[in-house]
C-alpha cells in the first residue's frame, strides 16, 4: 500500500500553519518545507515517472546474503516505495531446541524519556487545517517498506547463522547435516507421517499454554513447527493419507533432497506448492473461477508487490514471485519468504477460533482463506481489470503484460476487509475511538499469543468496513472482553514487517539492513513512527519489544488527529491528545488496552 506524506497545502506558509498544527506534538517536530512552484507547498499525491523496466545490469551491487534493490532510476527509486535493502540476513537454527522464554538483548537499555508537549494548539485551527487536509491531494507517500524483504527466521537460544535458508523443513537439513543430536535421524517423509503417528507430544506456544501436538517422534524439534504442520496437512488434503508417505514425498519432490547429502538441494519452491495444497502450479482462470467469473474480476488495490483483485466476496492478491524480471523495480519475493509468511498468515488464522492458545483470540487480522501457486502470463481478465484500475487510479506498478510464461506467483486468496483507512471516511468519534480499541485489542491479543509485533500498522495496512454488529469478541488471556464497534470492523493487513513468535521460531525482518526505512521526512508520523521503532529496538529486529504496537497506536492517533476530519467536539480531541501522552508510557498493548480511555469501550463478557 502507498502512504501519502503529509505536505502543506497552497498558499501555506509550512512554518506557521504546521507549527500550530503540531505545536501540541510531544516531539515537537516539523514538517519538512517542500514548496511546490513559487515558493508554495502543494498537496498532491506524487504520480512518478513512468520509466521503462530497470534492467537488472544497470543495477547497484548485491550484497551477500542481504538482498538488495537494483532499483535505480526507475520508479521505485524513492525511499518510500522501496527498502533498498532487506535481506534474510541469517537464519537461527535450533534443532531440538524448545522456545524459552526470550532473554533481554545485552544491548537493550532504558531510553531518556521523549520530551512532552509544550504547546497547545486551538481546535479552530486544528479544524481549519483538517478541512485543508481533506481538500488536497497529498504530495508524496509515506513510506511503504519494501517487501522485496526476506523473512528472518531466528530463535533465541543456541543460535547460529545459516544465510539464505528461511524454513523449518530447511533447518531440519540443516540440523541433520550438522548432526545437533535430535535423536534418531528422520527423513523427511517422517516429519510428514500422518496423524495417527502423532500422539501426546505438546505444542508449547510463547505464552506458555501447552497444546496437544502430533508428533511422536522428535517432538523437541520437528513436529511442532507450523510450516511442516501445514505441509502435512496439505498432503492430507490431498489425499495421499494413504500412500506410503515416502512415495508421497518423493512426489513432491522432496524427498530427493531430504537426505543429509541432499540437504543443499532442498526446493522451497516445492514445498511452497505443498503448503498450498498443489503438486504442480495452477493457471489464473482455474483459481479466480471459484470465486467469481473471470469477467467480473475487479482490481481494488496495488502494493508494491501485490496486486490485489476482487473476486467474489474475497480479495486475491497475486504477488510474482522467483523470477528475473524486475517487478515495479524491484527484484521479486521468492519461495522462501512465501512459504514464511504462508506461516505467519496461518499463525494470525489461529486467533480466529482460538486455536493453539484458548487464551487468546480475535478476528482483526485479516483471514487468509487459501494460498496458491500460479503460472503463466497475466491472464487476460487480470489484465483487463489491471487497467480498468489504472485508467481511473493511475497505477505506481508495471504493466502486468510484461510477464513471461515461466513467470510464478502466488495468489493469497482474503477474506475483503474493506477499505484502507487512508480513503474511509469515519463518520464520528464513537467509530474513531472503535477504531482504535479494535487495533489495540487485536495488538494485545497477539502480543498476548504469539509476542506479535506488527512493526508497520500505517493507514494503508488497516481497512474498515461497516455491519450490523454492535460488539465484537476478544479473548485476551482468558478472559472475554466485548468491544463496542458502533457498526465498524477493523482488519488488519501486511505481515511482511511484522514479528512473531509461533512457539517454535521467530519470523522477523531484519530491518537494520533496511537504512532508506528510516530516512523518511522528517516530522512525517510514519516516517518518525520506524525511527522510534529504531531507538526501542536498537536495531535489535529478532528480539520482542511490544512497546513498537504502542509506537503504531501513537501514530493512529496522529493520523486521527492529522489527517481524519470526522464530527469531533473539541472534548474528544483532547481526549486523543491525553491518550497519546499516556501512550508513552505503555510498554506494550496489553498494558495500554487498560487505558481509561478504552475503559467504555469493553465490556467484560462470560463468553
Ligand atoms: N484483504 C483485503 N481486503 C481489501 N483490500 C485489500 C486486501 N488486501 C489488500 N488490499 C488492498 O490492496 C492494497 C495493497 O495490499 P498490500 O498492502 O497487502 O500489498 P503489498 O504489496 O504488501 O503493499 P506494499 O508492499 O506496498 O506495502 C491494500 O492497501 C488494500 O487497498
Amino acid at each position: 500500500m502507498h502512504n501519502p506524506v503529509l505536505v502543506l497545502p497552497p498558499g501555506r506558509s509550512s512554518a506557521d500553519l504546521w507549527s500550530e498544527i503540531v505545536a501540541g506534538d510531544e516531539e515537537q517536530e516539523r514538517l519538512p518545507q517542500q514548496p511546490g512552484p513559487g515558493g508554495q507547498a502543494i498537496y498532491r499525491r506524487r504520480k512518478q515517472e513512468k520509466v521503462g523496466k530497470q534492467n537488472a545490469a544497470t543495477g547497484k551491487s548485491v550484497v551477500h546474503v542481504a538482498r538488495v534493490s537494483l532499483a535505480a532510476n526507475g520508479k521505485r527509486v524513492s525511499w518510500n516505495r522501496s527498502l533498498s535493502t532487506r535481506g534474510r540476513t541469517s537464519i537461527a537454527v535450533t534443532a531440538c531446541v524448545h522456545h524459552r522464554p526470550e532473554q533481554k538483548h545485552a544491548r537493550r537499555k532504558a531510553k531518556p524519556p521523549l520530551p512532552k508537549a509544550k504547546v497547545m494548539h486551538s481546535f479552530e485551527k486544528e479544524r481549519s487545517y483538517f478541512q485543508e487536509v481533506d481538500a488536497f491531494e497529498l504530495l508524496e507517500e509515506s513510506p511503504s517498506p519494501k517487501k522485496s524483504g526476506t523473512w528472518v527466521v531466528g530463535n533465541q537460544t543456541d543460535s547460529f547463522v545459516i544465510p539464505h535458508l528461511s524454513s523449518r523443513l530447511e533447518k531440519w537439513l540443516i540440523s541433520k547435516k550438522l548432526n545437533h543430536g535430535c535423536g534418531p535421524s528422520s527423513t523427511l517423509s517422517k516429519i510428514l507421517e500422518t496423524p495417527a503417528m502423532f500422539s501426546g507430544a505438546k505444542l508449547e506456544t510463547p505464552s506458555g499454554s501447552l497444546l496437544q501436538n502430533n508428533s511422536s517422534m522428535c517432538p523437541s524439534l520437528i513436529c511442532k513447527n507450523d510450516l511442516e504442520r501445514h505441509v502435512h496437512s496439505q498432503l492430507i488434503k490431498l489425499e495421499l493419507k494413504d500412500e506410503d508417505l515416502e512415495e508421497a514425498v518423493r512426489k513432491l519432490s522432496l524427498a530427493s533432497t531430504c537426505d543429509t547429502s541432499e540437504g543443499d538441494n532442498w526446493n522451497p519452491f516445492t514445498a511452497l506448492l505443498a503448503v498450498c495444497g498443489q503438486t504442480a502450479p495452477s493457471n489464473f482462470v482455474d483459481v479466480f473461477s471459484k470465486f467469481c467469473a473471470p469477467s467480473d474480476i475487479i482490481k481494488i488495490g496495488e502494493g508494491t508487490f501485490g496486486e490485489a483483485f476482487k473476486a467474489g466476496n474475497y480479495v486475491c492478491k497475486v504477488v510474482p514471485i522467483d523470477g528475473d524480471l524486475r517487478v515495479n523495480g524491484e527484484v521479486q519475493k521468492r519461495s522462501e519468504e512465501l512459504l514464511e509468511e504462508a506461516v505467519l498468515s496461518q499463525t494470525l488464522n489461529r486467533l480466529r477460533e482460538g486455536k493453539d492458545d484458548a487464551c487468546n483470540a480475535c478476528t482483526t487480522f485479516i483471514q487468509t482463506i487459501d494460498l496458491k501457486v500460479c503460472q503463466g502470463t497475466y491472464d487476460v481478465e487480470l489484465i483487463r481489470a489491471w487497467e480498468d484500475w489504472d485508467e481511473k487510479n493511475g497505477s505506481e506498478n508495471d504493466h502486468p503484460k510484461e510477464f513471461p510464461e515461466k513467470q510464478c506467483y502466488v495468489v493469497f486468496v482474503l477474506e475483503h476487509g474493506g477499505k484502507d483507512l487512508e480513503s474511509f471516511v469515519l463518520l464520528n468519534f464513537d467509530e474513531a475511538r472503535s477504531l482504535l480499541v479494535q487495533v489495540a485489542a487485536a495488538l494485545a491479543v497477539a502480543e498476548a499469543a504469539y509476542e506479535f509485533e506488527h512493526r508497520d500498522l500505517h493507514w494503508g495496512n488497516i481497512l474498515l468496513s461497516r455491519n450490523d454488529s454492535r460488539m465484537l469478541n476478544f479473548m485476551l488471556e482468558g478472559k472475554h472482553v466485548n468491544v463496542k464497534t458502533f457498526g465498524l470492523c477493523i482488519s488488519i493487513i501486511d505481515f511482511t514487517l511484522s514479528r512473531i513468535n509461533t512457539g517454535q521460531d521467530i519470523l522477523f525482518l531484519d530491518l537494520s539492513s533496511d537504512p532508506y526505512l528510516f530516512k523518511g521526512p522528517k516530522g512525517d508520523k510514519q516516517s518518525e513512527t520506524y525511527r522510534k521503532m529504531k531507538e526501542v529496538t536498537e536495531d535489535y529486529w529478532e528480539g520482542s519489544f511490544p512497546k513498537t504496537n504502542v509506537l503504531w497506536l501513537v501514530y493512529l492517533v496522529d493520523i486521527l488527529l492529522l489527517k481524519k476530519s470526522f464530527e469531533r467536539s473539541s472534548k474528544d480531541e483532547r481526549e486523543l491528545r491525553s491518550l497519546k501522552k499516556r501512550l508513552d508510557k505503555y510498554g506494550s498493548t496489553k498494558e495500554a488496552i487498560f487505558d481509561p480511555f478504552f475503559a467504555d469501550l469493553l465490556v467484560e463478557s462470560a463468553v
